[in-house]
């Protein structure tokens, strides 16, 4: 996909799926401002980027995405060193619970946030440029899932956060009024520097997940990037990408589930009508007893057309 000149952000991209995102966007002929608080390491993967692709393509800017002048000023300067207005923002920059709780709740979820209410401010038809535009939302399979420990939990929330807040922000609505498309991208372990800092996590984790083979390389999530950034319709969507098999998009039916289990409570008020609370083993029983009544409802439908 051409990005024509095209100006996007990317946080904490100096290193790891950030920079791998940042590279993607300059071969496909973007123009982006790598930012992050580790200013050494930024400023070498833009001399190596800028030396490739062009020193106009691609700046630096020191950015604390829990603060919020430091976002404001990334985004007026990347408009002012680019002469054009921003249209695409990739909430990248983030860190594992070892961090500390307060931290990774700041960092993964509140400095998302500031970053999608300004992209909407500043995109958007509203307050904004009117452009509309783009935010990819950097979560995590975590999102999801239970996390297996209590110190790990806070990561585990972040991104489950972070995949409410892509759901609840990109709606019909948002999309109507700004112009703006906000979704998710939602990997498993992925082999970067983040996964291997730490050197006990790491081999619980490559325990967990089989082997080296199943980590996912950095190219798998730029590819991500590439099919949110080339399907113009999508929003407030997921794409989960796993090792060895096609990404996929995590069902967007959050108020059928509800719908689903509520009528399973009204049947279960039925069978026991003083009942307080529909077990988790009734749920099962239910769910179980409801696959099998679309399976015989479906071979007897079979039976009577065909
Ligand atoms: N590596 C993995 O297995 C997985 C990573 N992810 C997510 O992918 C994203 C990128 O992670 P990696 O590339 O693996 O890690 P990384 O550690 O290589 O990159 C994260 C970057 O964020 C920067 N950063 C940290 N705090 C910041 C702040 N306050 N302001 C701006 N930048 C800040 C770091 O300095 C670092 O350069 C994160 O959001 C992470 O949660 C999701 C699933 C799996
Ligand atoms: C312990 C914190 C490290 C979390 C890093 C991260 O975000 C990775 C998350 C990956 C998965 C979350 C856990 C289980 C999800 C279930 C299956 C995933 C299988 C992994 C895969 O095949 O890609």
């Amino acid at each position: 996909m051409s990005f024509s000149n095209k100006v996007f952000i990317v946080t904490g991209s100096a290193r790891g799926v950030g920079a791998g995102i940042a590279e993607n966007i300059l071969q496909n002929g973007g123009r982006v401002t790598i930012s992050d608080v580790l200013n050494e390491v930024g400023l070498a993967t833009t001399d190596r980027l800028a030396k490739l692709y062009g020193t106009e393509k691609v700046t630096f800017i020191h950015c604390d995405v829990t603060n919020q002048q430091s976002f404001e000023s990334l985004w007026s300067e990347t408009e002012k060193i680019f002469g054009s207005p921003v249209q695409v923002l990739v909430n990248n920059a983030g860190v594992f619970h070892n961090a500390g709780w307060e931290k990774c709740i700041d960092i993964n979820l509140k400095g998302l946030m500031i970053g999608n209410y300004l992209a909407l401010d500043r995109m958007g038809k509203t307050k904004g440029h009117g452009l509309g535009g783009q935010v990819i939302n950097v979560a995590s399979l975590a999102g999801f899932v239970a996390g297996s420990d209590a110190i790990s939990s806070p990561y585990f929330a972040s991104k489950a956060g972070v995949i409410s807040l892509t759901k609840s922000i990109g709606n019909d609505l948002t999309l109507r009024t700004e112009g703006v498309r906000v979704n998710a991208i939602c990997m498993g372990y992925t082999d970067t520097g983040l996964f291997n800092k730490n050197k006990q996590l790491n081999d619980q984790i490559l325990e967990e997940v089989g082997g080296t083979k199943n980590l996912l390389p950095v190219s798998r999530i730029v590819d991500a990037f590439q099919v949110l950034m080339s399907n113009g319709k999508v929003n407030g969507r997921s794409l989960c990408v796993m090792a060895n098999i096609p990404m996929w998009y995590y069902p967007r039916h959050d108020r059928q589930e509800i719908i689903f289990w509520a009528c399973g409570a009204k049947l279960f008020k039925r069978l026991r009508p003083n009942a307080m609370v529909m077990e988790p083993w009734h749920q099962a029983v239910f769910f179980i007893g409801f696959q099998l009544f679309l399976f015989i409802a479906l071979q007897t439908l079979w039976r009577i057309f065909f």
